[in-house]
């Protein structure tokens, strides 16, 4: 484990094979403030990197077992952002260049006098400083064209207010994210807000609806495969997974994955590694995953579909997003924006719909939740009279359930027992609509417990 904590004193990495010039560069540098290590060779330097972070690296060119040059590339993906600076004595200057093509910062030639090093080390601080501005600064300017990348979501409920501030705050933290909440939330639109304002932001975003691919073709749309793995396999291909190196994958409907797929997904969030079909050795990547699931993945783990262990995995940072029916300040809000949307795409003027249609579509259970909602607006802009929008689009559907209580018990029916099935199996799928397909709500709301539910829901075949 790196150890990357704030440090005010400025550390530095010595490798040098001769042991006076270490001591000398040691006391000096101390002297002056810099926290020191040191290492003799090449191989020892590599070991320190791996586990520490320093500011700066003073290298040797010429050593054995490894030299600075053959230090520098082997140790790269260890430095982030450590400054090196190679030290050449008389016949390896061009090798000093070599590092510099490399990604070292500058070289000093050996011999080399105390302020020399000094000077060259306080150059590269100040350009590390100047950096450091640079980056804030483009990054105030990023977010002053581009927004946060949470402006799409439309919402002033205090329910969508605080999810995306949460959002917002898991989105700082490099980590796995489960999204719930019913089809048509928004689940996605929050994932795309996570990802750009993630520091991942400026990479594409990427997006696979585990549900809508064939279960045999997606271990291949995921992990790829190599030129001759199965038979059509002409040339190798990327898989999704590997597309998204660097960036993040958004794995919609998760709970559709099939079992042996989430095991290969495990091992993608545990190891960071795929392993493309056919392929001789995994390869390491690094992908942040969003996933998101309209079911319950409780209850699929208590049924046997879900992966426990992966479950856990992905458990880790959660974000729930309210059903649109609990957030119902937000529809008029929606409507206009949508409107707005539909009138701009279409070329259109038509106007908000009058009338206590408002107070209706609150009062409306909205299965479809937000998708829903755009749709119908979307409807009522296409069939608009005029400027006057077509009400039909937002009334159809809206009073189905008002209309008697929709339960119809055959004529003739003198089984009591029979007659009180066809109630439950109705008031069941009340319930489970009401829900959105939640049980363990739809239970609550029944007042049964939750075993008698699945035990009802199977009997009735619903
Ligand atoms: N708060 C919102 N503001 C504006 N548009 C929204 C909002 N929430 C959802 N939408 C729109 O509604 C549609 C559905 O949203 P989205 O695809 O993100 O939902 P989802 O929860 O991922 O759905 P599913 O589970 O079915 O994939 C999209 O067109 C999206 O742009």
């Amino acid at each position: 484990m790196k150890n990357n904590n704030f440090q005010a004193v400025k550390r530095i990495l010595v490798i040098d094979d001769e042991k006076n010039m270490r001591h000398m560069l040691g006391v000096m540098l101390e002297k002056n403030g810099y926290q020191v290590t040191s290492a003799s060779d090449g191989l020892q330097a590599i070991d320190l990197v791996r586990k520490e972070t320093y500011d700066f690296v003073l290298c040797d060119v010429r050593m054995p077992e490894i030299d600075g040059l053959q230090f520098l590339v082997q140790a790269k993906n260890s430095l982030g952002s450590s400054t090196v600076i190679m030290m050449s004595a008389y016949g390896t200057v061009e090798m000093a260049l070599e590092a510099m093509k490399a990604g070292a910062y500058d070289f000093i030639s050996k011999p080399f006098k105390v302020d020399e090093v000094l000077l060259t080390l306080k150059k590269a601080e100040e350009r590390e400083q100047l950096k450091a501005e640079n980056r804030e600064l483009k990054k105030i300017i990023k977010e002053k064209q581009e927004g946060t990348g949470f402006e799409p979501i439309v919402g002033e409920s205090a329910e969508i207010k605080k999810t995306i501030q949460q959002a917002q705050k898991i989105a700082q933290y490099d980590a796995s994210v489960l999204i719930t909440g019913e089809s048509g939330t928004g689940k996605e639109l929050v994932a795309k807000g996570i990802h750009k304002s993630s520091s991942r932001g400026n990479m594409v975003f990427y997006a696979v609806n585990c549900g809508s691919i064939p279960g045999e073709l997606l271990e291949s749309e995921l992990f790829g495969y190599v030129k001759g793995a199965f038979t059509g396999a002409d040339r190798n291909k990327k898989g999704i997974l590997e597309l998204a190196d660097g960036s993040t994958l958004f794995l919609d409907e998760i709970g559709e994955l099939p079992l042996d797929m989430q095991v290969k997904l495990l091992r993608v969030l545990q190891e960071k590694e795929i392993h493309p079909l056919g392929a001789a050795l995994p390869k390491k990547i690094n992908v942040r995953i969003l996933a998101a699931t309209s079911r319950t993945l409780e209850e699929e783990v208590a049924l046997g579909n879900f992966r426990q262990d992966l479950f856990y995995r992905l458990n880790v940072l959660t974000l729930h997003l309210p059903p649109l029916r609990e957030r119902t300040d937000d529809i008029p809000h929606l409507c206009s924006h949508f409107l707005r949307k539909y009138n701009k795409k279409f070329g259109t003027s038509v106007q908000y719909p009058k009338g206590d249609v408002i107070k209706k579509m609150v009062a409306y259970h909205w299965p479809g939740n937000v998708r829903e909602l755009e749709n119908r607006v979307q409807r009522g802009v296409v069939f608009a009279n005029g400027d006057d929008f077509a009400m039909e689009s937002l009334q159809h559907g809206f009073f189905q359930e008002g209309n008697g209580s929709g339960i119809i018990i055959p004529y003739g029916e003198l089984s009591l027992k029979k007659a009180q099935k066809i109630l439950e199996k109705k008031i069941i799928d009340r319930a489970l609509k009401k829900t959105g397909g939640n049980k363990s709500r739809a239970a609550h709301i029944l007042e049964i417990s939750y075993p008698s539910l699945l035990n009802k829901i199977k009997e009735y075949g619903i």
